[in-house]
């Protein structure tokens, strides 16, 4: 076999074997395995196999500098820097065993060693030098999560499966490598688990438990290669499909005369009702992007509808469907104009990021862009497969009502998190403005689609009802609504995005604006927004001089806020949701200012350079700095330094440049992330806002008071006196307690009832597909419930009252009750989804700001690398306050004084 391969195989066998020889034991045990299935195959597979596995893993080995480390767990062997290492032991075992055609796992006698090394007469020094290297592209080729995986060794074929299966089984439960073509990742990264009965445990790179993973991170997308368990591609005939194009075609023009009836019958909110100002967070900041959405939703709409159609005319399962195999391309056919439209890139590396968030991976350019789907961590639960929301396993019945399980397992209790300060919240909220917006349907021309009769009473009757609606079924006994004899609360659904594979399947939610963490909040998702918040001068934002204190422009939409009288201000940023509360108003402002703050420096530094140059700078500085904020101070809270080193998160240090981007990990925001974890930060919301004088506390402001109503801010002191309550006073613990202010009295605009956030939660989760909190448990490598009592022996009751099989629990319910991982304030499911989506964000965004000059074209130098790293919260308070109350502020602003850090 060797004499048919080429120099560069043949040094990577080389390799291989030296590394097989250097191995304790019991880790060549695992690549006898290996072996032994490479036996079964015919030649040319074998030379693919160890073309591919065997320099996959070594490369592995190399990249982490574990060769190193079994060597230290190796007591009888002397330690040597690896060069000389691989270089003796090549000399010494290798090349000799391979030119004997000895069997790999063999030794070599001492005799025989001498012998050969004669007749090889290869300088040591040289050897590795002269051979050739593998490419650099090789070593990208094999990164954690490529799509473009080259092993082709497991593929298609039953029998194929059940290689796969048996090595897994094999296999000890627990090493340090994978050894066949999976990789090393955390769970959450992992779903194999869920489609292959037996996982293997491994060590990843920075030595924390995990599990050798198939499929990857991007496990929901198709992928031709690799079966998924033992399904199967569907495919279609063209006739079926101009049929089933056809009928769909059909059932979007029927949907959209019924909306026409509703719009003119009245079925549609009017501003004033709680449940308006709910749709206000959804609510489009221009004409242009409600059309741009609304058509993107049509369209996605169409291909879940011939979905629908297909998978009733072939009796198709919803694992099938779940688990993305209909893969046909539909591009030339005529479901094709539903597709997703690819975004045009220059070809030439562009210096800043696009305010669309497009073009930042070169193989995927819609990637992390605005108006695309979230990524899944899990394909979705439906009762359809498609877009039907999930029912309960027990005997398929309905689940309860979301307000029945909020107002029996939430409560207003208050236990205080004495460690953290409410800017944890306020930014929390604010970063995730960032990172995800799902938008609800509405009739084309914007309005707010009704589901409840107007006075709340009942929901409407079919004939009435809008499509997308999922009202919420309020009990006739509850604890609170029933006072009002409300008994429908309105809930819209989601707005879904083109599929990007341009391929039949489940529903996918839209997320509205960029997914990465790149100030869209500030600046907007859209160029047409953007240009509305520039003054287009000294590359500075527009403000609103209000006698002098610069703040947020004043919102143009007459129906913003509530009561816009004169003088009420109401205000417009990057992000349609800013005056939903008043802190997060002044978080708006600190980095509005932080902008122009920079822009004006910047602009006298170099005073020729033109507004686009200064506006570009600023923004990326400000980009930067929130990255840094993100990396460095909240996020360690939020999941603690132990998931922080587990994946990998904590940024370089000083001047250094950072190397982990991977082109192939996807950075979209997870919808398992955006529609349950991260709204984790409800729970930590104090309903009341205490507002300190000079000497004395001057108010205590209910926050529903403050909801869509910020004119507070203009108040000459109140910036200050918000800035100094939100870095001092505490957030509430991450539990099953939510203050009354989000579940009986948001958004109530004057009214004696608002809505229950914890209801939208959990019927947003099940609008979402997203699957039931167990199967995210055994995600994370936590053991799936059995019991109700494991889940929260105080609850378990009222658990059971509500549920009717713990494998009904809702992903953000669970999530708020599982016990803290240590050193973080959420439980363990919630903490690796978060942490996996910072992950991505991180690692997946070329434009990430300490990424080198070879990956980041508008990379910074490393000495601004240094000044960029100090940024902190507390720095952007300093310099932007008003400067009224604020003279010093601890170096935490997330750290209750007095605490450590
Ligand atoms: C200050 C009080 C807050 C209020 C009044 C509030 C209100 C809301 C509302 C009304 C929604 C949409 C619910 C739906 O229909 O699905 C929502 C979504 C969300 N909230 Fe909050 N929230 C607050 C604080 C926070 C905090 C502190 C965090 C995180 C630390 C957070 C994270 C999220 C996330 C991730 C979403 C989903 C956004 C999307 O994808 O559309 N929220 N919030
Ligand atoms: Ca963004």
């Amino acid at each position: 076999m060797a004499s048919d391969l080429n120099e560069q195989f043949q040094y990577n066998l080389m390799l291989a074997k030296a590394l097989v020889q250097l191995m304790p034991a019991t880790d060549r045990q695992h690549i006898r395995i290996w072996f032994d299935v490479l036996a079964e195959l015919d030649q040319t597979q074998q030379e693919m196999a160890i073309r591919n596995e065997y320099i996959w893993f070594i490369l592995l080995m190399l990249q982490n500098n574990r060769i190193e480390e079994y060597f230290k767990e190796l007591p009888p062997r002397k330690i040597l820097p690896l060069r000389d290492v691989l270089e003796q032991k090549i000399i010494d075992d290798v090349l000799i065993a391979s030119d004997n055609n000895m069997s790999w796992l063999d030794t070599v006698s001492d005799e025989e060693k001498e012998k050969n090394l004669e007749k090889k007469k290869v300088a040591p020094e040289n050897f590795l030098n002269s051979q050739p290297l593998p490419k650099e592209g090789v070593i990208c080729y094999f990164g954690a999560f490529s799509d473009q995986s080259p092993s082709n060794f497991f593929q298609g074929t039953q029998n194929n499966t059940l290689l796969e299966d048996d090595l897994i089984s094999n296999a000890s439960k627990h090493s340090d490598f994978c050894i066949d073509k999976s990789h090393c990742v955390p769970f959450v990264q992992c779903p194999a688990h869920v489609r292959i009965e037996t996982k293997k445990m491994c060590k990843t790179a920075v030595g924390s438990d995990g599990v050798c993973c198939f499929t990857g991170q991007n496990h929901t997308t198709p992928e031709d290669r690799h079966p998924r368990g033992r399904q199967h591609l569907v495919r279609m005939n063209p006739q079926t499909i101009n049929l089933i194009a056809r009928h769909s075609q059909d059932k979007i023009n029927e949907y959209k005369v019924k909306e026409t009836v509703l719009l003119a019958d009245g079925h549609l909110l009017f501003p004033g009702s709680p449940s308006y100002d709910h749709f206000r967070n959804f609510k489009l900041l221009t004409k242009t992007d409600l059309s741009e959405v609304l058509d993107l939703a049509s369209r996605a709409m169409e291909i879940a509808l011939a979905t629908r159609d297909f998978k009733n005319r072939q009796g198709l399962t919803n694992q099938q469907i779940e688990l993305g195999m209909l893969q046909q391309d539909l591009s030339a056919t005529p479901l094709g104009i539903a597709c997703a439209a690819k975004p045009h890139c220059p070809l030439y590396p562009v210096k800043y990021r696009r305010i669309d968030g497009a073009c930042n991976n070169a193989a995927n350019p819609a990637w992390g862009s605005g108006m695309t789907p979230y990524a899944r961590l899990l394909p979705p639960s439906y009762e359809d497969g498609i877009w039907l929301p999930r029912v309960s396993e027990h005997e398929g019945q309905a689940l309860a009502s979301p307000r029945l399980i909020s107002s029996t397992i939430i409560s207003d209790g208050s236990a205080v998190n004495h460690e953290h300060t409410l800017m944890v919240m306020q930014f929390g909220q604010f970063l995730s403005h960032d990172i995800t917006q799902s938008i609800e349907f509405s009739f084309a021309n914007g309005s707010a689609i009704s589901c409840c009769s107007d006075d709340g009473r009942a929901k409407l009757h079919h004939e009435e009802r809008h499509y997308a609606c999922m009202a919420i079924d309020i009990p006739h006994k509850d604890p609170f609504y029933n006072q009002f004899n409300q008994k429908c609360m309105n809930f819209v659904r989601s707005v879904l995005a083109p599929r990007q594979d341009c391929t039949l399947g489940y529903a996918q939610q839209m997320n509205k604006i960029t997914h990465f963490i790149d100030g869209s909040a500030i600046y907007g998702s859209t160029p047409e927004q953007t240009g509305r918040l520039r003054s287009f001068e000294k590359g500075l934002l527009r403000v609103f001089n209000d006698f002098g204190r610069h703040m947020l422009p004043l919102s143009p939409e007459p129906d913003e806020c509530l009561n816009r009288k004169q003088n009420l201000a109401c205000y417009m940023s990057g992000d349609s949701r800013t005056n939903q509360m008043i802190s997060l108003v002044t978080l708006h402002t600190i980095f509005l200012r932080e902008h122009n703050r920079l822009a004006n420096e910047l602009s006298k530094l170099n005073s020729h350079w033109t507004d686009e140059e200064v506006f570009l700078e600023a923004r990326q500085i400000v980009v930067a700095e929130l990255q840094v904020i993100t990396y460095k101070e909240f996020l360690p809270i939020v999941i603690g330094n132990a998931a922080m080193e587990q994946f990998d998160l904590s940024l370089s240090s000083g001047t250094e440049y950072s190397h982990d981007y991977d082109e192939s990990i996807e950075p979209s925001a997870t919808n398992e992330f955006a529609a349950a974890a991260f709204r984790f930060g409800h729970s930590t919301v104090d309903g009341l806002l205490k507002i300190y004088g000079k000497k004395r506390m001057d108010e205590m402001i209910f926050i529903p008071e403050t909801m869509f109503q910020p004119s507070r801010m203009r108040k000459f002191f109140f910036m200050d006196e918000l800035l100094s309550t939100l870095t001092t006073e505490p957030i509430q613990q991450v539990d099953h307690n939510l203050d009354e202010a989000l579940t009986r009295y948001m958004f109530r605009a004057g009214n004696p009832f608002g809505i229950d956030l914890a209801s939208l939660n959990i019927q947003r989760g099940r609008d979402h597909g997203l699957r039931p909190y167990n199967d995210y448990r055994e995600l994370v490598g936590l053991p799936r419930l059995k019991h109700f009592e494991e889940l929260s022996p105080e609850l378990s009751e009222k658990l059971r009252k509500v549920y009717a099989s713990v494998n009904d629990i809702d992903l953000w319910v669970g999530g708020l009750l599982e016990e803290k991982a240590p050193g973080s304030i959420v439980g363990y499911t919630f903490r690796d989804i978060i942490a996996d989506q910072f992950y991505r964000l991180k690692k997946g965004d070329k434009y990430f700001f300490e990424n080198s000059p070879r990956i980041n074209p508008g990379s910074f130098a490393p000495e601004q690398l240094l000044e960029l790293r100090k940024a902190s919260m507390s720095r952007l308070i300093c310099d932007n306050s008003d400067g009224t109350l604020l003279g010093r502020q601890a170096p935490s602003a997330f750290k209750k004084p007095g605490v450590e850090g």
